[in-house]
């Protein structure tokens, strides 16, 4: 489904993102991994037109997407979570979704200003694609109430609903458990399965180890910016670089360090 080939970004004289040839497989659940500063985020946003890269190409679906702007990317079908909240506290958790679904429309601003029949059709588009999207992640009966008044878990809920408005065929999510309980992660853990199972691909950085092994089909893992490991969550977790990686890590106090000794325990 997506292929970065000799990806990489440098910042001043630091390689965030070096050298990486890696896939990603549709209809299957791909996490990103690796410990703080090892380029996952910045992996991300390459991918989703945020950061222009420095070196390599990225293909989707056969094309080539590597310098199209964010927008144009959403377009072709990958849309992303952020690993801060960013919904909109004070609009409701419909206004919230129809936000997501409006990058997909046509109307400008004079439709907007002039409130022309397009503009008009493409807000009823954006009303139904909002609640279709609420609907897939269970927060259709909360459509009217504010965004802010959910629950920590419903918020996050809110934001994956407003990613998935924009209708994309592969999700990226940034950190989905960062913040939550034991309770609320297997919940989120079943609504991420429930969309792979309706037809979604997804790609996940995050650092619970518990997630990752329960729910990747594959794992990528970085490392200063470079890949050391690609495959099954069994073969990854036995992976002497990997090991290494997480050791040296948590021997410097890195949170990922921890995430490893859970990882070896799964
Ligand atoms: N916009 C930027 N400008 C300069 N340096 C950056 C920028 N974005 C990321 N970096 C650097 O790139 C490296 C990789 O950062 P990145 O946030 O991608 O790591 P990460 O694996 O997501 O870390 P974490 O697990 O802590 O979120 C770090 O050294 C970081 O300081």
């Amino acid at each position: 489904m997506l292929e970065v080939q000799n990806l990489g970004i440098r910042f001043g004289g630091n390689h965030a993102v070096q050298d990486v040839t890696a896939s990603i497989e549709a209809g299957q659940i791909t996490a990103i991994i690796g410990p703080n500063g090892a380029g996952k985020s910045t992996f991300f946003n390459l991918i989703s037109g945020f950061y222009q890269p420095t070196t390599g190409r990225i293909r989707f679906l056969g094309q080539d997407i590597t310098r199209l702007p964010t927008h144009e990317v959403v377009a072709r079908g990958i849309a992303r979570t952020f690993q801060t909240t960013t919904i909109y506290k004070e609009l409701s958790v419909l206004e919230n979704a129809m936000i997501g679904h409006r990058v997909r429309t046509r109307a400008g601003l004079w439709d907007a200003l002039l409130r022309t029949g397009r503009e008009r059709r493409d807000e009823e588009e954006s009303r139904s694609g909002g609640m279709a999207a609420l609907e897939r992640v269970g927060l259709a009966g909360q459509a009217h109430q504010l965004a802010g008044a959910l629950t920590q878990e419903g918020q996050k809920r809110v934001g994956i609903a407003m990613a998935l408005s924009s209708d994309p065929k592969l999700l990226l999510l940034d950190e989905p458990a960062a913040g939550m309980n034991p309770e609320e992660t297997v919940n989120l853990m079943a609504l991420i399965r429930d969309l792979v199972a309706g037809g979604l691909s997804v790609a996940l950085v995050e650092h619970k180890m518990s997630l990752v092994m329960g729910l990747a089909d594959e794992i990528l893992v970085l490392h200063h910016g470079q890949k050391i490991a690609e495959g099954p969550p069994n073969q990854v977790s036995r992976d002497p670089a990997v090991i290494e990686a997480y050791l040296g890590s948590h021997a410097h106090g890195g949170q990922m360090g921890q995430a490893g000794t859970e990882g070896a325990h799964a």
